[in-house]
């Protein structure tokens, strides 16, 4: 009886310890941010489980309550909804609030802990050793892969010409499969030609398992989730990923101990980081990191082009516009392969792809949990809350974005860059995108290659887009458009 009475009082202070800690504390600081109505224990979960989409969800929070928005996705967990532009700004220019939210822990089997999904010291070393490898000047080593793999989409497409719909997604994803594959790791998987390799069918079944799991309220808990179908299928293709990565790392280890890795002109990121790495990172270190280019490189990119492409298709006007623009830099010489210099030319181009990341930024979310309190408007947003910065919405704030949901690539030719904070595609601050440059240029590639070979019309009938918040910002109905060859010298 005396243990009994012991463990329940024991119990008590747990479940006490946690009020204060996570109900309490955050009450009593947040209680002045407005909050949708919700339900005892389980807060606004049931939002999130309504079938309506997570992006339609958050939306529909923003426009009603405002631009911070209190909800509690949990029995403890809370957090700060923001579109605001002082709470962005106090967000990411801090170089102390650095750690990632707890969603990320879903991509620790295949990621473990690289520069993604890592917090703290071991973030703060490596981004420091990886960083040279994504200088500028190296990613002029990419652009003959960025070039051979559009050239292979355009032929795909090829086969599909003047069908009066095509949803170019799945095209596109396996191009910037190829492209990433090549450069990370050196490696050509052939994704475009061969699409039921082992190495894609698993990458593929792996990034459908991860939605799965982060939209689902059971598979989200890890008991639940081991008796699963889908956790048997996350498993294997794990382990061919794994053991895919681990093999070219070893080869190519193998290649630099024997002085092949000098001669060589154009190394991939996995060479340069074995060379900067001087014994600083475990093989499975540089593991984590190959895979998180992967992942971080891969649906990103192909999102944004196919997003791109579906813009362009209904925007006549301004495909016009790249095309010119393309005529200037390459003449009459339209086959010609692109050069490092075309790229940086690529001025409205470059437009077109920032208004189609404002309007469908591939993270149209992401976290930030503070580990210890920051003031901020008076008030102090507690040590353990979770920030989520919800850029899909600030991206169309009319206040920085006149007529925002209209897509207008030339707003981006005045845009002064003197509110950094209201375009943040790539995050901003310590932890932005490490991949930016290497994104911009290979999307700029793939979109040119695909202009200057094919007029793009929309579909018939024409095709509205569903879009949604998945692993990446996606269309769910795909993105569906025609294609016209373009006669050689055609000017319009
Ligand atoms: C359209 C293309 C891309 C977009 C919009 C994009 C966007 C982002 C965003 C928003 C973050 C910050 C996420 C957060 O703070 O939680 C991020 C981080 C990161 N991205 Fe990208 N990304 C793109 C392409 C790439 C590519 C091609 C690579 C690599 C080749 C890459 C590598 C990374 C890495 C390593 C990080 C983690 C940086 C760190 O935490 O230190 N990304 N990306």
């Amino acid at each position: 009886m005396e243990i009994l009475f012991t463990l329940f009082i024991l119990l008590l202070c747990l479940l006490l310890y946690f009020y204060n800690k996570y109900v309490y504390i955050f009450d009593k600081n947040l209680k002045d941010y407005p909050a949708p109505p919700q339900v005892p224990i389980l807060g606004h979960t049931l939002d999130f489980v309504s079938g309506k989409g997570f992006l339609d969800v958050l939306l529909s929070y923003t426009h009603k309550y405002g631009d911070i928005v209190r909800i509690r996705p949990g029995p403890i967990r809370q957090l700060l909804l923001t579109s605001n532009y002082k709470l962005f700004e106090a967000v990411l220019s801090n170089a102390k609030i650095t750690k990632k939210s707890a969603d990320y822990k879903f991509f620790h089997r295949w990621l473990g802990t690289g520069l993604l999904t890592s917090d703290g010291a071991k973030w703060k070393k490596h981004r420091q050793i990886i960083t040279p490898t994504f200088h500028f000047q190296i990613l002029e080593n990419f652009v003959d892969v960025f070039e051979k793999n559009g050239k292979i989409l355009t032929k795909q497409l090829e086969k599909h010409l003047n069908e009066d719909s095509v949803n170019v997604y799945g095209f596109v994803n396996l191009c910037a499969l190829d492209i990433i594959c090549e450069a990370a790791m050196g490696t050509s998987v052939k994704a475009q030609e061969n699409m039921n390799s082992e190495y894609v069918r698993s990458v593929k079944d792996l990034l459908d398992t991860l939605m799965g799991r982060i939209f689902s309220p059971y598979k989200m808990i890890d008991f639940i989730y081991f008796f699963t179908e889908d956790y048997k299928k996350e498993m294997k293709a794990l382990q061919v990923i794994h053991s895919y990565t681990r093999n070219v790392i070893k080869s190519r280890q193998a290649a630099i101990n024997s002085g092949e890795f000098e001669q060589k002109t154009k190394k991939n990121f996995l060479d340069l980081l074995l060379a900067a790495n001087e014994q600083q990172m475990t093989l499975e270190e540089i593991r984590e990191e190959v895979d998180t280019f992967m992942f971080a490189g891969h649906d990103t990119t192909a999102s944004t082009i196919s997003f791109a492409l579906f813009c362009l298709a209904n925007h006549p006007d301004e495909q016009a516009r790249v095309y010119r623009e393309q005529k200037d830099i390459f003449g009459d010489d339209f086959k010609r392969a692109v050069t490092f210099q075309d790229l940086k030319k690529m001025k409205y181009l470059e437009y077109v792809i920032k208004e189609t990341l404002r309007l469908y930024p591939v993270g149209p979310f992401f976290s930030r949990e503070l580990d210890k309190d920051v003031p901020f408007a008076g008030k102090v947003l507690p040590k353990g809350l979770t920030i989520t910065l919800f850029i899909y919405a600030m991206h169309r704030n009319p206040e920085y974005f006149p007529d925002p949901e209209k897509f207008n690539p030339s707003r981006f030719e005045t845009f002064d860059g003197k509110m950094p904070f209201a375009f943040v595609p790539f995050g901003a601050g310590p932890r932005n995108c490490l991949g930016q440059k290497f994104a911009m240029l290979e999307m700029l590639s793939v979109v040119s290659r695909v202009v200057r070979t094919y007029k793009i019309l929309p579909s018939i009938p024409r095709h509205e887009i569903n879009v949604a918040a998945q692993v990446v910002l996606i269309s769910t109905n795909g993105m569906r458009m025609r294609f016209e060859k373009r006669s050689e010298f055609s000017r319009k």
